[in-house]
């Protein structure tokens, strides 16, 4: 008998046969790249920050070595540096091409009663700590803070994510939508980060490395000739553009320690999720040594977080402003969520238009960059609008 006769062909999935195949507790990533959806637990990978893509490497290889297909790090990690992580080798990983437009009518979401929100901080609470961040700007100890807020929404029933993630995904095909399990000790149930963030933090397919930094937006008003103006505008503003290029150069210097080749585009480009406009830079580069761990997926995505995208700069002093004017833990919000696979090929995007979600809970966080120029209230309407990618799935978008 012939080895071809023996090996087992690999199973053709759909990438909507994934998705409908998800349950809470799975962990599913998808981008204009593919599909991945994995369960099971055959290794936890358990080590900090700056230390995980050598965890990673070595659980990838002990799991190679017991004879695991395919196998490849799955998970999140938090914003803070020394914050939570889950990132595991799963036992059974399903890949498919990426999502398309999808045809099937999806019923709109319940409209959303009994639900009880508790913005932390209250409006003009976000409203005086962008206005403290200005200050610490004009003292000359910061050039860029990202300040983010948070919805906590309580339901009368539990959240049903996959139909959520479903939502998610047939909204926004091209997003990197992602749920993984984030359950920690003492949750009552089970706790899933959930999104369809626009951010690639990186992605990296043999020596070839892409990152794509956003900062600068402006929400999508829903009207053509709007929506033009609004376009126009945010590729001329000296604001966006300025708070931009702190987040673009940061990518790229990291970037740069690791390539041989770095293609930096001059001037930023607009691009468009359902509900916000944002300037873009498509970084793209070689890598020197593709076999150093360090440069897997998960090592570059370690080496960039966090990006000036959701923390600012300088980063020690944004951190800590960040820790003072922020009264909720970020949790997994502006952090990491991705895979990366035994050959170091992987792709990891930033946790932002997320949610976290525990039985009836729904926590959810939108950020925006504070610079010089920046309205406090401007801000607080930017943040609004950056909630609507969760709130629409949820049918709950009259909320903002
Ligand atoms: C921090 C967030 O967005 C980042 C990504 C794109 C544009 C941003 C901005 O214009 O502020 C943020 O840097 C968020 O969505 O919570």
């Amino acid at each position: 008998m012939s080895l071809s006769t023996l090996t087992r062909p690999s199973p053709v999935h759909r990438p909507s046969d994934l998705l409908a195949a998800y349950l809470t507790g799975s962990f599913y990533f998808s981008s204009a790249r593919g599909t991945l959806l994995a369960d099971g637990v055959h290794t936890r990978v358990r080590a900090g920050s700056g230390g995980r893509a050598r965890a990673a490497a070595e659980a990838l290889d002990a799991a190679a070595a017991a004879g695991l297909p395919d196998p490849v790090v799955v998970g999140a990690a938090g914003f803070r540096p020394d914050g939570a992580a889950g990132l595991l080798v799963p036992a059974v990983v399903r890949r498919a091409g990426a999502p398309a437009a999808m045809a099937a009518h999806l019923p709109e979401p319940r409209p959303g009663t009994g639900w009880t929100v508790r913005p932390r901080p209250e409006p003009d609470g976000y409203t005086t700590a962008v206005s403290r961040a200005l200050e610490l700007i004009g003292d000359g100890e910061l050039r860029k803070v990202v300040l983010a807020r948070a919805l906590e929404l309580t339901g009368d029933h539990p959240v049903a994510v996959p139909a959520l993630l479903t939502r998610l995904v047939h909204a926004d095909p091209a997003a990197h939508a992602f749920a993984a399990d984030v359950t920690a000790p003492g949750d009552p149930a089970p706790r899933t980060l959930v999104g369809a963030s626009p951010e690639l933090l990186v992605s990296r397919r043999g020596a070839l490395v892409v990152a794509n930094p956003l900062a600068g937006s402006a929400p999508r008003a829903g009207d053509e000739t709007l929506d033009r103006e609004r376009v126009a505008r945010l590729r001329d503003s000296a604001k966006d553009l300025g708070e931009h290029a702190h987040t673009a150069a940061q990518v790229a210097e990291v970037l740069g320690r690791f390539c041989a080749d770095l293609d930096v585009p001059e001037r930023p480009e607009v691009i468009g999720t359902p509900t916000m406009w944002h300037l873009s830079t498509r970084i793209t580069g070689r890598l020197r040594d593709p076999l150093d761990p360090a440069c897997s997926a998960l090592g570059l995505a370690e080496a960039l977080h966090p990006t000036p995208a959701v923390c600012g700069v300088p980063a020690p002093r944004a951190l800590t402003a960040i820790a003072d004017l922020e009264p909720e833990d970020r949790g997994y919000y502006a952090g990491m969520v991705g895979w990366s696979g035994l050959d170091g090929d992987g792709e990891w995007a930033v946790t932002i238009r997320s949610a976290e979600v525990c039985d009836r809970t729904v926590r959810l966080f939108a950020g925006a960059g504070i610079v010089p120029g920046s309205d406090p209230d401007a801000e607080l309407s930017e943040t609004s609008a950056k909630f609507r990618t969760l709130l629409r799935a949820l049918g709950l978008e009259h909320l903002v």
